[in-house]
């Protein structure tokens, strides 16, 4: 079936301070070690030889760019996500919805198709396209990632498959595809954010899965307090951990803090199209540490559920009142079951 091209602009020319972060290949056997010591020390890694071709990738960027450009506003929001009232994250979260900073609100529409296509209706242009969506599904959760969740629970010590049996593709759970198109902020409100499109954050799952595409503008907060960008690598996928693997992992693997910013100069007035595969544990997984903790955030008898942790995150996500934290000029906190959410400005 034929989908309108998307073209993204070409990569900036721009010198951008980059983050250095290492490259996992699928295909050759990584050892558990590396990815440890990238994890631990990055928080954030490429990973390439997954086994979806250029063609492929080029595929799905395209038939991601359907919800956005083949959708009209009034069929949008019919299909529209009910955040807030159930921390359910599927269906569109339309644009202004999430609040920034100062009284501006984001520019980011997002359409979240859970891996199991039929737990909710799409929208016309979407529906051709469901089997592709769904392989597609499929290939990020059995070749990406159960065998990164099997390197990270070597990297622990603990037998190969623990952490791939909590994550069953016919599970009860919300891992899900998400289709995300950025567009421009007006001056005065770059102004009053001070160009950030998406304050910093974690994720709330395992492992995010970043198709990684040619805008800069995702930038992660590195050990040190600096925000460095994300460099583009064509058909290369970018890994972070979430809150979820944190706790699981008892803190060994940290959920990295990571914003989006207004592109450079080079790239800006253009839209921003993303491809990701967001998961998480199965939704009756106890959120406790599967080794020694290096630090806690919870005792054992307070830990969420995934389900609990990913509906209390999704319904406060961009809508709850922020408190500046103490002594601490560009932290903001909320609390969620109990715990402790930190934005960063
Ligand atoms: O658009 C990006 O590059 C990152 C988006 C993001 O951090 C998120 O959706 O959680
Ligand atoms: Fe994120």
């Amino acid at each position: 079936m034929t989908v309108n091209h998307y073209s993204p602009p070409p990569v900036t020319q721009e010198p951008l301070d980059y983050a250095d972060l290492p490259i996992i290949d699928l295909s050759k056997s990584p050892r558990p070690d590396d990815v440890r010591e990238a994890m631990q020390t990055h928080g954030f890694f490429y990973v390439v030889g997954h086994g979806l071709s250029p063609d492929e990738n080029q595929r799905i960027f395209d038939i991601a760019d359907l919800p956005f450009a083949s959708v009209r506003d009034d069929e949008k929001r019919q299909y529209e996500g009910t955040m807030q009232q159930t921390g359910s994250y599927q269906g569109y979260k339309l644009r202004k919805y999430w609040h920034i900073d100062n009284g501006v609100q984001d520019e980011v529409e997002l359409y979240n198709i859970n891996r199991d296509i039929t737990k909710r209706q799409h929208p016309e242009a979407v529906r051709p396209h469901l089997a592709e969506i769904e392989a597609f599904a499929r290939h990020n959760h059995f070749n990406v990632l159960h065998p990164i969740l099997r390197l990270l629970a070597l990297g622990l010590g603990l037998p190969e498959d623990t952490l791939v049996n909590i994550h069953g593709y016919s599970s009860v759970g919300d891992t899900y595809v998400r289709f995300m198109k950025y567009y421009r902020h007006s001056t005065e409100d770059e102004e009053k954010t001070q160009s950030v499109w998406l304050k910093g954050h974690t994720d709330f799952g395992s492992i995010t899965i970043l198709y990684s595409q040619p805008v800069s503008a995702l930038q992660i907060l590195t050990p040190s307090g600096e925000w460095k960008w994300i460099r583009h690598i064509e058909n290369a996928l970018v890994i972070n951990a979430g809150d979820a693997l944190e706790f699981l992992s008892g803190g060994v693997y940290r959920a990295t803090i990571h914003r989006v910013v207004q592109p450079p100069k080079d790239q800006r007035g253009r839209t921003r199209l993303g491809v990701f595969y967001f998961c998480m544990p199965d939704d009756n997984v106890k959120l406790l540490p599967l080794v020694d903790a290096k630090e806690r955030r919870f005792v054992d008898a307070d830990a969420p559920t995934m389900e609990e942790w990913r509906k209390g995150r999704t319904a406060a996500y961009g809508k709850s009142q922020l408190k500046k934290a103490e002594g601490e000029e560009r932290i903001e906190e909320e609390v969620i079951n109990g715990v402790v959410v930190k934005h960063y400005k």
